[in-house]
């Protein structure tokens, strides 16, 4: 057997010797290392190791055999890759497109157009109800999945089931991304605080001044008899709401009629994300480089904002969402909020929660009603009642809360158009779980869908169709009840869900007891869906609407 210093002396000018020492490193590298557990957020690491090797051995051996090494290097590593994952991997039986099985690049490749949550519904007419998304990633359309995936009780975690390992602040994750169950029941029960019935009372006076700005810029418009932009409108309403029972700030960009730098930023960054098609490690990289760019910007408005609301906070008793986190902040034994970062972390996300999620249920809610305008007239009818009867004047979200057809209007928008159109990951438990008779491996990532759940024929009748009856006089439209979860379930459902049943009742009683509305000449409506984008929370096409002030 040749020696060691006799083997790397042939490796100088022996290229057979330097491609089969690269194509065995390649191998044992993806056997022993790549394989095994989860290097999304490794990423850095990984290339700097790699760029290290390839200078040492230029330096080393020469720039041919260098190269040569690192070519067969690439090559074997690639090729062990595609192969385990095709013949190998747990997931190798499942149906789904063979690019989907090979590389997760094919997230992007289909999130190109922006309407990543069409072209996986077609999938699912393709492949069935199981199907395999990318390597190591299932998407189920299932309702009895949500239980089995989602509850308290489950085995499924958060952990490197997506973009949850990236999302964070200086290293402080928040709420919807904390990785760890415990540390989140803690988070979670400051954040119910502020989504208690007592805060939402307080938060709605607020909502109503929003409803009131935004019915003033719809008495300029419809004097003047000009189209407006109803996907555009609904996500500045949301926008200068969230800035107002969020952190005490007034936007005005409804006022303005246009977005202004940090919705501007959600916009930009919300749409990188959605082009990356569920791709983790170009996230993650930006991270390691320390995030500069729109993120950069975003984080630093964001901390401005913070820090103003603290500093105002020390004078003013100002309710909003942001005060219960500052209070348990400067508690002597905060629950949760133990530094700066965790401030943050969680101001980003009132920003990212409350904003895009209402707008594009208020955008459809406009183009469903400006389309069915017998609707339109079937809530004027229910919601001028309680006009005046809490407040006089007013509207309130108790009385509204109580009509059938307005939370039918809602629920029917939210089930075509569901904002969270895929849903959250979650990574099995080592076991494995079962669903529909199917054993779905360890280790893998799952997720269930909305946007094909709710339009699915097992679960309703005519899918396709605006008919908010389904949920008052003809139940038998719902085939599947469970079929049906925009805010999902579970220890991590949507905290904000009131919150946002309160915004969308408000402004869409206030705007039927105001106006009648219908598409504006020339707008056949449908930009608003084939100009939508899938950037994680869907964001709506323009739609131009004429709004008539009721006599
Ligand atoms: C119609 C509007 C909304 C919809 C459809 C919606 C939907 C969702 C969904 C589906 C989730 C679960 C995500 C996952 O784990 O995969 C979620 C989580 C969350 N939502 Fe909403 N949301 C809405 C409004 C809001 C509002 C107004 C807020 C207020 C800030 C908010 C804050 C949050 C937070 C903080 C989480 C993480 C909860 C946790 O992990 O415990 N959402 N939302």
């Amino acid at each position: 057997m040749e020696s060691v210093p006799h083997l790397i002396a042939s490796l100088h000018h022996d290229a057979s010797l330097q491609l089969l020492a690269g194509a065995t490193t390649g191998f044992l590298s993806h056997t022993l290392y790549f394989v095994r557990g989860y290097h999304d957020t490794s990423i850095l690491s990984i290339l700097l190791i790699h760029f290290a090797s390839y200078t040492s051995l230029t330096i080393f051996f020469g720039l041919i055999p260098a190269t040569l090494l690192s070519t067969s290097y690439l090559v074997a590593l690639f090729t062990s890759i595609s192969l385990y994952r095709l013949f190998f991997h747990p997931l190798r039986h499942f149906p789904g497109p063979l690019p989907a099985k090979l590389t997760k690049l094919y997230g992007p490749y289909l999130a190109r157009n922006g309407q990543l949550h069409i072209e996986q519904n077609k999938l699912f007419s393709k492949y069935g109800n199981i199907i395999r998304v990318a390597p190591n990633e299932l998407f189920v359309l299932n309702s009895g999945a949500i239980p089995t995936i989602h509850a308290a009780k489950s085995g499924c975690r958060k952990r490197d089931a997506g973009v949850y390992n990236v999302v964070h602040y200086n290293g402080a994750y928040n709420l919807d991304s904390i990785l760890d169950r415990e540390e989140h029941r803690g988070r979670r029960r400051v954040w119910e605080r502020g989504m208690m019935t007592q805060a939402l009372t307080t938060y709605e006076t607020s909502t109503r001044q929003i409803c009131h700005t935004w019915l003033s810029q719809l008495d300029v418009f419809s004097a003047e008899g000009r189209a407006i932009n109803t996907s555009l409108f609904s996500l500045l309403v949301t926008f200068d709401h969230m800035g107002k029972i969020g952190f005490s700030h007034d936007f005005n960009t409804i006022e303005a009629g246009k977005e202004n730098r940090m919705l501007d930023l959600l916009e930009v960054m919300f749409g990188q994300l959605g082009q990356l098609g569920e791709l983790v490690w170009p996230v993650a990289l930006m991270k390691s480089l320390g995030a500069g760019g729109d993120a950069g910007e975003f984080d630093r408005l964001t901390k401005t904002m913070a820090d103003r609301r603290e500093a105002r906070g020390e004078g003013e008793k100002l309710d909003d969402i942001f005060g219960h986190f500052l209070q348990d902040f400067q508690s002597e034994k905060p629950v949760a909020f133990f530094d700066r970062n965790i401030l943050y972390s969680d101001a980003a996300l009132i920003l990212i929660g409350a904003t895009d999620t209402i707008a594009v249920v208020l955008s459809y809610a406009f183009y469903h009603l400006a389309q069915h305008q017998t609707y339109q007239e079937k809530l004027f009818a229910e919601v001028k009642p309680v006009f005046g009867r809490t407040i006089p004047g007013e509207f309130t979200n108790s009385d509204l809360s109580r009509l059938a057809l307005l939370e039918a209007v809602i629920n029917e928008t939210m089930r075509l158009d569901n904002p969270v159109a895929n849903n959250g990951g979650r990574m099995t438990p080592p076991e494995g779980i079962t669903v529909d008779g199917v054993w779905i491996p360890g280790g893998v990532a799952v997720r269930v869908p909305g946007y094909p759940m709710h339009r699915s024929e097992r679960a309703f009748v005519r899918p396709e169709e605006f008919v908010p009856e389904r949920w008052t006089s003809e139940p038998g439209l719902i085939l599947d009840r469970g079929a049906f979860f925009p805010f999902l379930s579970g220890p991590s459902n949507c905290v904000g869900k009131r919150l946002a049943m309160m915004v969308l009742r408000l402004v869409l009683s206030y705007t039927v007891y105001g106006y009648q509305f219908r598409l504006a000449p020339g707008e056949d409506g449908s930009a608003i869906y084939s100009e939508a984008k899938d950037n994680l929370i869907l964001k709506a096409g323009p739609l131009k609407v004429v709004f008539d002030k009721r006599s």
